[in-house]
């Protein structure tokens, strides 16, 4: 029998809480709000965290590093040698993103943080790399990151796309299912998973 609604909803500030955020992702949070930035929330992160580790990422693609908010969740469930590869064409972003990774404690070789549209750099890295791809950078690229994504996945590799509640991207994804096999979550963040077959 199926749970009537509402029976064990868990509602965003449940989540939010649970999520607990140190002084490090605190102070992400706050650069990103002096610069007007968003961020993913903190349920929304630790859920990066979970399946970073879920699937023992040692390379993984951030598009769009913010003040290095949602990429210092993804450094946490990585593997110790793993490297975070994050992309964003402002250098101020940059800047603050590698000053949060290292006040993390997390040593310079962790992250790569390459300057650059997704579109330009995607290109350049190699095909079935990679275990996990973020995409959260400029909203009218979403589609064409998720086709980069296809190539540079390796088999069994995790998408995930935020803000992916508007539009129909969730819905093409979802259709190709000889690519993917993708669940829409309920969430502030509109987020889109997706396991590369
Ligand atoms: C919503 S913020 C990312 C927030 C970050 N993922 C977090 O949760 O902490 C979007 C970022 O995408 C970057 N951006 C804008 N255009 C981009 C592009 N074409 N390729 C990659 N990143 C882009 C912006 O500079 C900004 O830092």
């Amino acid at each position: 029998m199926i749970r009537q609604f509402g029976q064990s909803i868990v509602s965003g500030q449940q989540a939010e809480s649970f999520a607990t955020e140190d002084l490090v992702l605190q102070t992400a949070r706050g650069l990103a709000g002096e610069l007007g930035l968003t961020t993913v929330s903190a349920a929304t992160g630790a859920l990066l965290r979970v399946l970073a580790a879920a699937s023992g990422a040692k390379s993984v693609i951030e598009i769009g590093t913010g003040t290095g908010y949602s990429g210092l969740w993804l450094l946490r469930g990585m593997r110790p040698e793993g490297v975070l590869t994050t992309i964003d064409p402002d250098a101020e972003h940059q800047r603050m993103a590698r000053r949060i990774f290292l006040e993390a404690g997390f040593a310079s070789g962790r992250s790569r943080v390459i300057a650059g549209r997704a579109l330009e750099v995607l290109p350049r890295l190699s095909d079935g790399a990679y275990d996990l791809v973020l995409v959260d950078g400029e909203p009218t690229e979403r589609a064409a990151c998720v086709a980069a994504a296809a190539r540079l996945l390796r088999p069994s590799g995790t998408l995930v796309v935020i803000g992916a509640g508007r539009g129909t991207l969730a819905e093409d994804v979802r259709a190709d299912d000889r690519t993917w096999t993708a669940a829409l979550l309920p969430s502030i963040d509109g987020v889109l998973t997706a396991v590369r077959r």
